[in-house]
């Protein structure tokens, strides 16, 4: 149904000779709708290599995902910061729901062998994984701060701003801690102001905050199971991190990276790294 003063909608048919016919609006397809000429102009190898066209792929791939996990979980600290949890929730399940397409994918790349590999390798240059501005960005956002990491991002001025406003802003775990002192538990004055650029430190009152949800669930269960959506990011994220070390193992073994680092020996420090450390530390103390 249309107004009066409207145009009526232009239809299309066809008639698929099975008794069945498709109508639809010419007016917005499914590749204007969706962008699909530009975003399928995207995929250029420059070598000739066969294998190049699914190593662009999966970085693609990757990167969409990476945008829809930023798109969640800003959202998510918004609405934890605005007391509304159930949200909140929905939105960190998608996350991990997403993390596991991404672990994922690493067995799709996994087809490519090291010959394969090193036949395009040089094509790529000084490029790494390492400059992934929106990877940087869910690592400062969960809560891994580091002013230096953003400083390979210098000479392009957008994403070095944008990745500052996240640097500079408290962090989805940061928001938690402000979450449980407006609960009631006596949090210390620097874990609710500060710096918020900086690494986080540990401390012994946020694990004993954790302790008392995780002994009265029953009394905390919205606290408490945010605490366990927390634990399947972080534990997500963690696997992602090991199966790319893996992956990069199985591939290049010992070489050093394209972004200057030492490759899997820096790959592997990185698994030490925690975002809630007080949800892995209190494990122990129940
Ligand atoms: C053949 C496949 C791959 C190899 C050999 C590889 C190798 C490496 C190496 C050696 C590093 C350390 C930095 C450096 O010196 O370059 C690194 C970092 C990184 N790579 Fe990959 N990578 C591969 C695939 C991927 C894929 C598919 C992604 C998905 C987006 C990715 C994302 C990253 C990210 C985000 C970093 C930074 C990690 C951090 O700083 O903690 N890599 N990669
Ligand atoms: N750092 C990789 C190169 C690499 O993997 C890469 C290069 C360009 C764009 C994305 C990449 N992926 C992840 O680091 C290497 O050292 O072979």
């Amino acid at each position: 149904m249309h107004d009066d003063n409207s145009t009526p909608r232009e239809r299309s048919a066809v008639d698929l000779g099975n008794e069945q016919q498709v109508h639809w609006d010419p007016t917005m397809s499914y590749g204007e709708y969706l962008d699909l000429a530009p975003l399928l102009a995207c995929q250029n190898p420059i070598s000739d290599q066969h294998d190049e066209m699914l190593f662009v792929i999966i970085h693609q791939v990757s990167e969409l995902w990476l945008k829809q996990c930023l798109h969640e979980a800003h959202a998510a600290a918004r609405a934890i910061s605005a007391d509304e949890l159930r949200p909140a929730f929905k939105m960190l399940t998608r996350v991990a729901r997403i993390q596991a397409q991404m672990i994922n994918a690493w067995e799709v790349l996994a087809t490519m062998t090291p010959s394969d590999y090193l036949a395009f390798r040089d094509s790529l240059g000084q490029s790494s994984g390492f400059q992934s501005y929106q990877y940087r960005e869910l690592e400062f956002l969960l809560g891994n701060k580091h002013p230096r990491l953003a400083e390979a991002h210098r000479r392009h001025p957008a994403h070095y701003q944008r990745l500052h406003e996240v640097l500079d802003a408290p962090s989805l775990y940061d928001v938690c801690l402000q979450l449980l002192a407006r609960r009631g538990f006596e949090l210390p004055e620097a874990t609710l102001q500060r710096d918020w650029s900086t690494p986080y430190t540990p401390s012994p009152e946020v694990e004993a905050a954790w302790s008392t949800i995780y002994r009265h669930a029953e009394r905390y269960w919205d606290l408490y199971e945010l605490a366990e959506k927390l634990i399947d990011t972080e534990y997500n994220f963690h696997k992602w991190r090991f199966s790319h070390m893996k992956t990069v193992e199985r591939i290049i073994g010992q070489r050093s990276g394209t972004g200057g680092t030492s490759g899997v020996a820096y790959l592997e420090k990185a698994l030490a790294l925690r975002f809630f450390p007080e949800l892995w530390s209190v494990r122990g103390e129940l």
